[in-house]
């Protein structure tokens, strides 16, 4: 095996080191402990594994015919997070179901590209109904939870059973994509350990408090192995040296995106908003631009 393979294999252990260690601590720490755990988290590696999204746009644009400035990118970066966040004080019910719908797909992306590709139709449903899989099963593992944040975002009741039937049909659908994909592929061997994979997380998402289970998969699953993509596309090889070499690049967005969450819960501190439902809106509007930066980055 080459040494590329050998460092992915090397980081998709250390991932699953750290989940069954992350979920022994699920055990023993209250939900308060495991909550702040789990700010820390997102806040540090989550927040991060988007803050270098203007230098992936330059690169991707120096590749390609054309190129815009600096300037030019960061003034359409914060346009796009800014009509995000006023499409969900608008429109909030749409555009959370649009925000479910793109991060699945996204997280799908990630956690399948370097195997399967990009190129066609069934590749492209096996990233939404695996990453829709991923967060039925988180939501039906906490439903009363899931259901209240909803409702303070949107103003709308959706009935708790649903995320069990969707779990299944999710299951089923990501299973029949996967098997028709490998049909073609011959890439059976996947299938068995991702199926172990979804076992392991249906049992840290039932045994973690929400908050603390999102943080692993999304950290853990989603923002570590996405860091570790873009060192390599920007640096060329996933090490310490390169490691550093992106903080630089990216503090100055990472420490403002930290800084306009702040201010946005000081700000809305006082009404009848709850921390999780402003956390989970402040990561919406990130997340939109952010996907489409990774996607053109894959498809490149
Ligand atoms: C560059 C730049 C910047 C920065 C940026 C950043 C920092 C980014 C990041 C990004 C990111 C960091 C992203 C993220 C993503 C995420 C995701 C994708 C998520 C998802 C999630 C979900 C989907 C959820 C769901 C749920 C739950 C779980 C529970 C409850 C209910 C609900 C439904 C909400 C700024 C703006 C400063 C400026 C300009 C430039």
């Amino acid at each position: 095996m080459n040494s590329k393979g050998l460092e992915i294999l090397d980081l998709k252990n250390a991932m699953l080191v750290s989940t069954f260690f992350f979920l022994w601590l699920a055990v023993y720490f209250s939900d308060r402990v495991e909550e702040t755990l789990g700010f820390l988290l997102i806040f540090s590696f989550g927040i991060l594994h988007g803050s270098n999204d203007l230098e992936l746009l330059k690169r991707k644009a120096s590749f390609g015919r054309g190129s815009r400035s600096h300037m030019g990118l960061l003034l359409a970066y914060i346009g796009f997070v800014l009509a995000m966040a006023l499409l969900f004080s608008w429109i909030p019910l749409a555009t959370l179901a649009l925000f479910v719908l793109i991060s699945a797909y996204h997280f799908g992306e990630q956690h399948w590209v370097r195997r399967i590709g990009i190129n066609g139709f069934l590749q492209k449903g096996i990233y939404l109904s695996y990453g829709l899989l991923v967060l039925s099963l988180l939501f039906q593992a906490h439903p009363q939870e899931v259901v209240e944040i909803i409702r303070q975002i949107s103003g709308r009741e959706i009935p708790a059973g649903y995320f069990g039937w969707s779990s299944l049909f999710f299951l089923l659908v990501f299973l029949a994509s996967a098997l028709w994909n490998f049909y073609w592929t011959q890439a059976y061997r996947y299938l068995l350990y991702e199926v172990f994979l979804l076992g392991v997380f249906f049992v840290v998402f039932h045994t973690a408090s929400l908050l603390w289970a999102f943080a692993i998969y999304f950290v853990v699953w989603h923002s570590i192995p996405s860091l570790a993509d873009q060192i390599r596309i920007l640096y060329g090889q996933f090490s310490l040296h390169n490691g550093k070499k992106y903080l630089k690049a990216s503090l100055v967005y990472w420490l403002g995106a930290l800084a306009t969450l702040g201010l946005a819960f000081l700000y809305f501190s006082n009404g009848d908003y709850g921390l999780l439902p402003l956390f989970f809106s402040f990561l919406a509007a990130i997340t939109f631009p952010h996907v489409l930066v990774i996607a053109r980055l894959y498809k490149g």
